[in-house]
C-alpha cells in the first residue's frame, strides 16, 4: 500500500513548482489498439508500445522524478537503464518499481485499492455492470489478485484474452481529474472511450488512504434532470466536462474550456459547484471550436511563466473571422465556431465580465491575478507561421508542463514553436542531455532557469496529447499569496 506520511493536496497554479502529481504510464492496451476501432478509442493511428516506453515515457518518468523526488534516480542511472534490469523500474506492480510518493502511478493505486476485497467486488460489479459482462466473469474477476486484476481492468485482457476494450487514454491523466486548491474534481467524461478511466478515479479516492483526509473535498458532477429527460438527437447536450479543459491559474480563479467535451451544462454545473463550497472566487469559461483538434482547452494554450503563454494566435484571432464576409454574420456559424471567453465572479454571476480575445485575459491574469510587473508575452505555435501554427498545434506544441516556472517539457517535432521560445530568450536542452549534465552534477534542479526540455516525441505524439494532458498535479509551490475571501 502506498503510504507516506507528508501527503497534500493544494494546487494553486500552472507554473508553481511541481511537487506531487498522478501519472499512468503506458500500459500493454496501448498496445493493443486495432486499427478497426482506432477513431472511437480516440486514437488516428496505432502507436508502437515499446517505442513509446523505451524511448519516450521512460524520459519523461526520469525527469520527473530528477525534479520531484531525486532521491529515487539521482547517482542510479546507469543502474536504472541497464539492460540487466530490464525496465524494472518504469514497471508498475514489479518488486523494482520507484514507486514514488511524489510521482504516482495510477496502476499502483488501483491495485492497493483492489487488495481491500469490499472494494475489488464493487468496482468490478460497476465494470461488469459498465461493460455489460457475464455474471460468470464477474467471478472470474473477483478471484483474480490485486496487481493482475489492475492490469486487466486497465488493459481489457485477462489470460490473453481481450474481455473488453483497454483505455489506452488513460496516459493522458490530466483528463480525468484535477486538484484545485485543496479540492479533487473528477471528469465526467464526453467520450465513451474514457468512461472507465473517470469509474476507477473515482474509486481510488473515495477508497485509497492517501486521500482520506480529502474525502469531504472530491467534487462530482451530477447528471441534471434536463439532460437526461431529452431525447437523444442533434440537440441534446449531455453534462460532460473533461479536466484537460479546466486550468487552474490562481488560488481564487480557474478557467474552464466549453469544447468538443466539455459541454456548457457541465461548465454550469462545475461553476455551481466550486461557487457553493467557496473553492475559488472567479471562473472564466473559455468557449472554444467544438473540433477534434481542438479538443480539451489546453490544446489551444499552456501557461509558461506568470507572464508567459504559449498558444495558438488564429483560434483567436479577429481577422481570421471576417466580418466582411456575409456568412460570419449567419447566426449558426457565429454561435458554433466563435471564441467567447465569459467570466464569472461569485455572488455576481449575473454580472459576467467579457474579454475580446484570449490574449486579453491572458494577460489580465498575469498582471492582476499574478502580480507580474513584466510586459506579459505570448509565444505562438509555429511562431504563427502558416502553415506550422496548425500542424505544430495538432503536435501539441501547446501543450506544454512546467515543472517550475519557465521550465517546462515540450515535444521535440515542434521546430517552428522551439524557435519562437529561443527567440524569447528560452535555453532549448534536449531531455537525454539534461538528464546527463544533472547525473553528472554539471546542472541542478535548482539552477535550471528559463528552459525548454525536449521530449522525444515521434509515437507520443501519434495518441493525440503532450505532457500536460499526461500530468494531474497534486501539490504545487505557491506563486502568489492571496487571503481567501468568502
Ligand atoms: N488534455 C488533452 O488534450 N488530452 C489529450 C487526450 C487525447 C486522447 N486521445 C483523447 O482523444 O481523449
Amino acid at each position: 500500500m502506498l503510504t507516506t506520511t507528508n501527503f497534500n493536496i493544494n494546487n494553486t497554479s500552472e507554473i508553481g513548482d511541481l511537487l506531487c502529481l498522478l501519472i499512468h504510464s503506458p500500459d500493454a492496451g496501448l498496445g493493443k489498439v486495432v486499427p478497426n476501432k482506432a477513431q472511437d478509442w480516440l486514437f488516428e493511428d496505432i502507436v508502437h508500445l515499446d517505442t513509446i516506453r523505451r524511448k519516450e515515457y521512460d524520459h519523461y518518468v526520469k525527469v520527473l522524478l530528477y525534479f520531484l523526488d531525486p532521491e529515487k534516480i539521482a547517482g542510479k542511472l546507469s543502474a536504472i537503464d541497464s539492460p540487466e534490469s530490464n525496465r524494472d523500474f518504469f514497471k508498475p506492480g514489479n518488486a523494482g518499481f520507484h514507486n514514488s510518493t511524489k510521482v504516482i502511478e495510477f496502476q499502483t493505486l488501483l491495485a492497493d485499492i483492489l487488495a481491500e476485497q469490499t472494494v475489488k467486488e464493487k468496482l468490478v460489479a460497476a465494470i461488469c455492470g459498465m461493460e455489460n459482462l457475464t455474471y460468470g466473469l464477474q467471478q472470474t474477476l473477483v478471484d483474480t489478485g490485486a496487481t493482475e486484476l489492475a492490469k486487466t481492468l486497465l488493459s481489457g485482457f485477462l489470460n490473453h484474452k481481450l474481455i473488453f476494450a483497454p483505455i489506452p487514454n488513460f496516459i493522458f491523466s490530466r483528463d480525468v481529474g484535477v486538484a484545485i486548491n485543496n479540492y479533487l474534481l473528477i471528469s465526467k467524461p464526453a467520450k465513451a472511450a474514457r468512461l472507465r478511466e473517470s469509474l476507477l478515479v473515482r474509486y481510488i479516492f473515495f477508497n485509497h488512504p492517501l486521500f482520506a483526509a480529502y474525502r469531504n473535498n472530491i467534487i462530482e458532477i451530477p447528471e441534471s434532470m434536463e439532460a437526461f429527460l431529452e431525447p437523444i438527437g442533434e440537440s441534446h447536450e449531455p453534462t460532460t466536462l473533461e479536466c484537460g479543459d479546466v486550468m487552474v491559474v490562481s488560488p481564487n480563479h480557474i478557467l474552464i474550456g466549453c469544447s468538443e467535451r466539455t459541454s456548457t451544462r457541465g461548465a454550469n454545473a462545475a461553476i455551481k459547484l466550486l461557487f457553493e463550497k467557496g473553492v475559488v472566487e472567479k471562473v472564466t469559461i473559455i468557449k472554444i471550436p467544438q473540433k477534434r483538434n481542438f479538443m480539451h482547452l489546453d490544446t489551444v494554450f499552456t501557461q509558461v511563466k506568470r507572464n508567459v503563454w504559449v498558444l495558438l494566435k488564429s483560434l483567436f484571432d479577429e481577422e481570421a473571422v471576417n466580418l466582411n464576409e456575409p456568412i460570419s454574420h449567419f447566426g449558426d456559424t457565429m454561435a458554433k465556431d466563435s471564441p467567447q471567453i465569459i467570466q464569472f465572479a461569485k455572488g455576481k454571476t449575473n454580472e459576467p465580465k467579457h474579454f475580446a480575445n484570449l490574449e486579453a485575459l491572458l494577460d489580465d491574469i498575469s498582471r492582476n491575478d499574478l502580480h507580474s510587473a513584466e510586459p506579459t508575452q505570448f509565444i505562438y505555435s509555429g511562431n504563427n507561421q502558416f502553415p506550422y501554427d496548425s500542424r505544430e498545434q495538432w503536435t501539441d506544441s501547446c501543450n506544454l508542463l512546467a515543472l517550475k516556472e519557465g521550465v517546462v517539457l515540450a515535444y521535440d517535432r515542434n521546430d517552428k514553436t522551439i524557435e519562437a521560445f529561443e527567440q524569447h530568450g528560452f535555453a532549448i536542452v534536449k531531455v537525454a542531455d539534461l538528464l546527463k549534465k544533472l547525473e553528472s552534477g554539471e546542472t541542478s534542479t535548482e539552477t535550471i532557469t528559463d528552459t525548454v526540455i525536449l521530449m522525444p516525441s515521434a509515437e507520443l505524439s501519434r495518441a493525440r496529447g503532450g505532457f500536460h494532458c499526461m500530468s494531474m498535479p497534486l501539490l504545487r509551490s505557491s506563486i502568489v499569496h492571496l487571503p481567501l475571501v468568502h
